[in-house]
């Protein structure tokens, strides 16, 4: 659950990052088509009032600032798509093509910049979107021409301004074409992404269970003994072991088959971790022994624990379905003590459990 929050949480910081991104991207985008259309417009060849420019200028840039705002803040980030990629490619295609309407001579040039934004919203469009955009603004170009014809004809040159539609109309689609191409390898690059986190998250289980019983192995619950001590030596956070051992267990392989054998140990493993308090941890050491980890506990406190899972194993009874009437259990327990070493700590509770053993098995000694 937490590694899922931290994941989940990983995932919002990179989208978000992805977000900021995208908007500075388009930012840049703007700012240089800004600095053309200043440079046009001082050369004098955008047919346009400096109020009209101005308005027009304040809008655009009215608008980029909201979208900024809007992705600083993360509201979208609830959205299919943060960065809104769509509504974003739109609004540039009416400043391209607003500003193109106002450039006769050099109409194609100043909506050239056009195809950087189609390549910028490419990473989160699909390659039918993409083709769709390519045509409504080869659409929006004709309709700028046509309104461009109606108002300066007399200065055009109509073969001219198709034949520039004509390459505007292509080098859209090709981009669009391009640009899903480019969606799709980073769809399969995020799907095999996925697929590597989730085999490195299996591989890491497979690292840390017991086949059998699924339990944490030995190996890992020596690491989570090295990690009490370390609580232990810095917070002075107490903790005790139960060293498990369940009785005469060859019998059991011996007298009725090492399937039984299996079917007991996975039995048992399911009653020790239904009965355990959150924050403990257990594991199998190997063969029929197990260990219990209790945090927060002292000798007496985890005594009684043993006890507890030692009369509750005691009830289960197996020979109704062929196996052995009743399996005990022997447990030695050790609470950790100052400087002691991991090692030293299961030796200890290892002699409780050899005490319990030369006591008569079925019970539990403090070592
Ligand atoms: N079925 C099964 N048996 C196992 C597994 N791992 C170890 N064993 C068996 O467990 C038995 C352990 O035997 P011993 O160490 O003599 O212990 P015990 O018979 O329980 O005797 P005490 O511990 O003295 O009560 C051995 O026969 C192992 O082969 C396993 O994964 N499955």
């Amino acid at each position: 659950m937490k590694h899922d929050l931290h994941q989940a949480e990983k995932l919002r910081l990179s989208e978000k990052r992805l977000m900021q991104r995208h908007s500075r991207s388009a930012m840049v985008i703007i700012a240089m088509h800004t600095l053309l259309c200043v440079v046009y417009f001082q050369l004098g060849y955008m047919d346009i009032s400096l109020t009209e420019a101005l308005v027009l200028a304040l809008l655009v840039w009215g608008s980029l600032l909201a979208y900024q705002l809007l992705m600083a803040t993360g509201v979208t980030f609830r959205l299919r798509e943060p960065s809104l990629s769509l509504p974003l490619i739109l609004y540039f295609i009416g400043v391209f093509m607003v500003s193109g309407y106002y450039v006769d001579e050099f109409r194609l040039s100043v909506v050239t910049l056009f195809f950087s934004a189609l390549l910028l919203v490419s990473f989160r469009l699909s390659g039918k979107v993409m083709v769709a955009v390519a045509f409504m603004a080869s659409a929006a170009y004709a309709l700028m021409l046509w309104l461009a014809l109606l108002d300066r004809w007399v200065h055009l040159s109509l073969s001219v301004e198709l034949l520039q539609w004509l390459v505007f109309a292509m080098i859209s689609v090709s981009f669009a074409v391009t640009g899903g191409s480019i969606n799709r390898l980073r769809d399969a690059l995020v799907d095999k992404n996925r697929d590597l986190a989730n085999a490195v998250k299996k591989v890491r289980e497979m690292a840390i269970r017991d086949d059998l019983t699924g339990l944490f192995n030995r190996r890992h619950l020596l690491e989570i003994l090295e990690r009490q001590r370390a609580l232990f030596s810095s917070k002075s956070v107490p903790f005790a072991v139960c060293y498990v051992d369940l009785d005469h267990f060859k019998k059991i392989n011996d007298r009725h088959g090492h399937d039984w054998g299996d079917r007991v140990l996975r039995q048992f493993s399911e009653l020790a971790l239904s009965g355990m308090r959150d924050g403990d941890h257990f594991g199998r050491l190997g063969g029929e022994e197990f260990l219990l980890v209790l945090p927060q506990s002292d000798a007496q406190g985890a005594l009684l624990v043993a006890e507890r899972l030692r009369l509750r194993w005691r009830e289960q009874r197996f020979d109704a379905q062929g196996g052995p009437a009743i399996v005990s259990l022997s447990v030695g327990v050790a609470a950790y003590q100052e400087g002691e070493r991991v090692d030293e700590l299961l030796n200890r509770a290892d002699q409780g459990l050899y005490r319990a053993k030369a006591g008569g098995r079925d019970q539990s000694r403090v070592a």
